[in-house]
């Protein structure tokens, strides 16, 4: 892991300085459908044919079919390869061909006819030698595998008609293996939406990059899961993502390790930051525990807990590592703040909604303090999130982790309905600050558009008190100087390792001795 210790991490959030090398990674980055198109149009300017594109792209889904069966012999079915109206279907004619001279028993379906296709689709229909059969819903009987070449990256309305049918009927199919070419048909692959009905694919294999509608839900099981999405390197330069300028991806190291903060060999705790957690009143005590934990287990190099008079005491008594300070009213909360080794204050979890989170909140934020804000620090603001606002200028110091529930009520102006990628961006843009929108496939959303998805969450981390970890993760990182949006993104991303190492059944404290061994 490549890595900076903190003296030497740049304050600043433009990402033309400080390029996310994710994005210009094509293991990284997810191109949407026009942007995969455009990198198509970029390659043929470089000097590679579209004719050759396609032959590529079609020739690597044969080699994944054939890597499926260990002979064409041992097919009970044929394969029935599906081909629609566009380039899809063109690859869908070029990986029958290819199918055909290995001698797999193939059966090649077309929606239309041959003289109605264009472009390279009709020249690589013309290429191929073996019967063109009319697509009906019954083709598919039998079938051993089924290549799924309706639609790619041009899908653009809802499906419905005889592509409904033939989707109906491939879903229908179970015994089969169903690959998908580029997209299942009816994906949305900015989305991760089905437009319409929608091709459950076991297997998908894609070109150059994979899109957001791969990792994005229910998206990434419509396509096979992660493990079952072959990505094909085609010929399309790297190179071509410079002038793309794609602004989504995946959720990987490769995105963020270059912030991460390794610790310098004279490090010591004040210069590993402080992050200050308020702590909660009853009956969810436990919450701000596990925050101001996780933060300590993440790196930071002192936390200190600060309790209301009531909970004090069961709060000291109940922590041996974590400096529990007590105070009577906001004004005393607000009184912690001068101390200038204090550089991030996380509130939320057990906080209690209602105008005294409120105004700590707002108390923090008017300081300048970076700040994590979960939980009933949310819900406070709901019906006026418009005070959250951040001018996005410089350092973000502001990191909103909603869950679903939070989102809505927080933000009912931006429907999860429109999809969650675009509902966090918009969020983020708004309100000026990286926005944590959690869930199975949480989005991490900087203000300037920058998105990244995290595919490597366990169902097993849905439990009580993850999300109460989570955000004393982001403040630990956040403490030692990693800037926010790449802060979030790494400890969403280690916090799901975390539950992977921790494994099925964990509850929300097994997580804490993990954190660190899983912490680069
Ligand atoms: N352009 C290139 O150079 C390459 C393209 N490739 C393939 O080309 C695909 C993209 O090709 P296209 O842009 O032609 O798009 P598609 O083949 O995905 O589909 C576009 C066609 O479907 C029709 N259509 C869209 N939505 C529909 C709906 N709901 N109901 C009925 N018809 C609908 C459109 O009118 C158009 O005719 C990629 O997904 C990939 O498989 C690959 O061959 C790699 C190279
Ligand atoms: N289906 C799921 N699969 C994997 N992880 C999930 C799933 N649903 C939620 N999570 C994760 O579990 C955590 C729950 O956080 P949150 O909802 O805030 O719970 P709590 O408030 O109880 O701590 C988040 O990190 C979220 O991303
Ligand atoms: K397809």
């Amino acid at each position: 892991m490549v890595g900076t210790n903190t003296q030497t991490i740049a304050k600043s959030n433009d990402w033309t300085v400080y390029p996310s090398p994710g994005f210009y990674n094509s293991d990284c980055v997810l191109l949407r459908p026009e942007e995969s198109i455009k990198a198509d149009a970029l390659a043929v300017e470089a000097g590679i044919s579209s004719v050759q594109l396609m032959e590529t792209a079609g020739k690597s889904v044969a080699t994944v079919v054939a890597q499926a069966v260990s002979a064409p012999s041992d097919l009970a079915g044929p394969v029935c390869v599906l081909c629609g109206p566009g380039n899809n279907g063109g690859d869908g004619f070029v990986a029958a061909r290819y199918l055909e001279d290995w001698g797999f028993p193939v059966k090649l379906y077309l929606v239309g006819k041959v003289s109605d296709l264009s472009g390279d689709a009709h020249y690589m229909a013309e290429r191929f030698e073996g019967t063109v059969n009319q697509a009906t819903p019954d083709c598919v009987k039998g079938a051993s595998i089924i290549l799924d070449a309706l639609f790619g990256a041009g899908l653009s309305r809802p499906v419905s008609g005889i592509y409904a049918d033939l989707i109906e009927a491939v879903n229908h199919e179970e015994d089969a293996l169903t690959i998908a070419i580029d997209l299942p048909s009816g994906l949305d692959g900015a989305t991760g939406q089905a437009l319409g009905s929608c091709v459950k694919a076991d297997v998908t294999v894609t070109f150059f990059t994979r899109k957001p509608g791969h990792v994005l839900l229910p998206g990434r099981f419509l396509s096979g899961g992660s493990d079952h999405i072959h990505v094909m390197d085609i010929g399309i330069p790297t190179k071509t993502l410079t002038d793309i300028q794609a602004k989504t991806g995946e959720n990987i190291p490769l995105a963020w390790q270059h912030l991460y903060p390794i610790t310098s060999p004279f490090a010591h705790k004040y210069n590993k930051g402080h992050v200050l957690v308020l702590g909660g009143r009853e009956p969810t005590l436990g919450a701000s525990r596990l925050t101001s934990m996780a933060a300590l287990r993440s790196g930071a190099g002192l936390v200190s807990l600060a309790c209301p008079s009531e909970s004090y005491s069961v709060q000291a008594t109940a922590l041996t590592d974590i400096m529990v300070r007590r105070f009577d009213s906001n004004f005393g909360f607000l009184g912690f703040l001068d101390d200038p080794r204090l550089n991030v204050v996380t509130i939320g979890p057990g906080a209690g909604v209602g105008e005294k989170t409120n105004e700590l909140v707002l108390g923090v934020l008017k300081r300048d303090i970076p700040c994590v804000l979960d939980a009933d620090g949310l819900l406070s603001f709901v019906g006026r999130s418009k005070k959250l606002k951040r001018k996005s200028k410089g350092d973000l110091k502001l990191v909103l982790t909603p869950h679903e529930g939070e989102f809505t009520r927080l933000f009912p102006e931006y429907p999860l309905s429109e999809g969650r990628l675009m509902a966090a961006r918009s969020a983020a843009a708004d309100m000026g600050a990286v926005v944590v929108l959690k869930g199975a496939d949480t989005i991490i959303a900087h203000p300037d558009g920058r998105a990244y998805i995290n595919s490597n969450a366990p169902t097993w981390l849905s439990v009580a008190g993850t999300g109460d970890v989570l955000a004393g993760m982001i403040a630990g990182l956040m403490a030692q100087g990693m800037p926010a949006f790449e802060a979030s993104s790494a400890a969403v991303y280690f916090h799901s390792e975390s539950a992977m190492t921790a494994g099925k059944g964990m509850i929300a404290s097994d997580l804490l001795p993990i954190i660190a061994r899983v912490l680069p």
